[in-house]
């Protein structure tokens, strides 16, 4: 398996604090890889820079042996790195289809011009953004909310749409942060269930941040653990559940009925 993205010796310091210190790791292709740690670990700003919403201090994140850190974040995406929001960045006056649409601008090939005057080019856009989002529509199960407007969307479908959102542009690397904050039991494995399908079906490296651990442990082929930033531990949920430094880190912490 090759190395589809490289985390190099990536530090980021927020003046005199240190959220990630000296962090390297690599992500294969095809994997669902997670990043754990209790709260103030690092997670987020280490998702920041890998989806370069966030400069490193130092170190460097490579994307297919190309350098994608210090970039900007729509550079990133256009190359195939695209990170997820929490559902408040869903345009919610729109229908589950409008979003998925409007999500493809980062693939357009006409010009602004082009759009407003109706260029040949601009209608093939429209047409096959239109093919693209039916296509993930039904992939995705959620041809029965194709026109539902998001704002009266329950949250597990919510969270469905942030993902067809992320997927509008075809990724190869998916970046989720908290794809399962908040959600039961049942509306969890739905979400376990559709991201394996993701990587499984379309060929897309998901890469995640999460607190809830049954989940991560039944998703994760590997797992990366954040401690004060440090990364304190790598590898599969049999080896992170075992491992003496995570047990420790998360027992010293608030997350102590983190169940691992
Ligand atoms: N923009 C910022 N300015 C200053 N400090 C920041 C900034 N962003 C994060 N931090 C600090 O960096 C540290 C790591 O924060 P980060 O949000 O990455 O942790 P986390 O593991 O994602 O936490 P949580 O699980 O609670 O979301 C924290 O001490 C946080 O206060």
């Amino acid at each position: 398996m090759s190395h589809l993205l490289e985390v190099r010796h990536v530090t980021r310091k927020f003046g005199g604090l240190t959220a990630n210190s000296d962090i390297s790791f690599n992500v294969n292709e095809n994997e669902i890889l997670s990043v754990i740690g209790p709260n103030g670990a690092g997670k987020s700003t280490l998702f920041k820079m890998i989806s370069s919403f966030l400069p490193t201090t130092t170190g460097e994140v490579l994307f297919k042996g190309e350098r994608i850190s210090n970039l900007k974040p729509h550079v990133v995406a256009r190359k195939g790195v695209v990170r997820t929001f929490q559902e408040t960045t869903i345009f919610k006056s729109m229908t589950v289809r409008e979003s998925i649409i409007v999500a493809q601008h980062l693939r357009a090939r006409a010009s602004l011009a082009g759009y407003f005057w109706g260029s040949r080019m601009a209608h093939e856009d429209v047409d096959s953004f239109g093919r693209y989002a039916d296509d993930l529509i039904e992939f995705l199960g959620m041809t029965e909310i194709a026109n539902e407007q998001a704002s009266n969307l329950p949250q597990g479908n919510l969270r469905a749409l942030g993902i067809a959102i992320g997927l509008a542009t075809d990724p190869k690397v998916l970046l989720l942060d908290e794809p399962f904050a908040g959600m039961n039991h049942d509306e969890t494995m739905k979400m376990v269930n559709l991201v394996r399908k993701v990587r499984d079906d379309r060929g897309v490296t998901v890469l995640l941040v999460e607190h809830d651990m049954p989940a991560v442990m039944n998703i994760s082929d590997r797992i990366v653990v954040l401690n004060f930033g440090e990364m304190i531990a790598e590898g599969t949920p049999a080896e992170i559940q075992n491992n003496e430094k995570v047990i420790e880190a998360y027992l010293g912490s608030a997350d102590d009925e983190i169940g691992i």
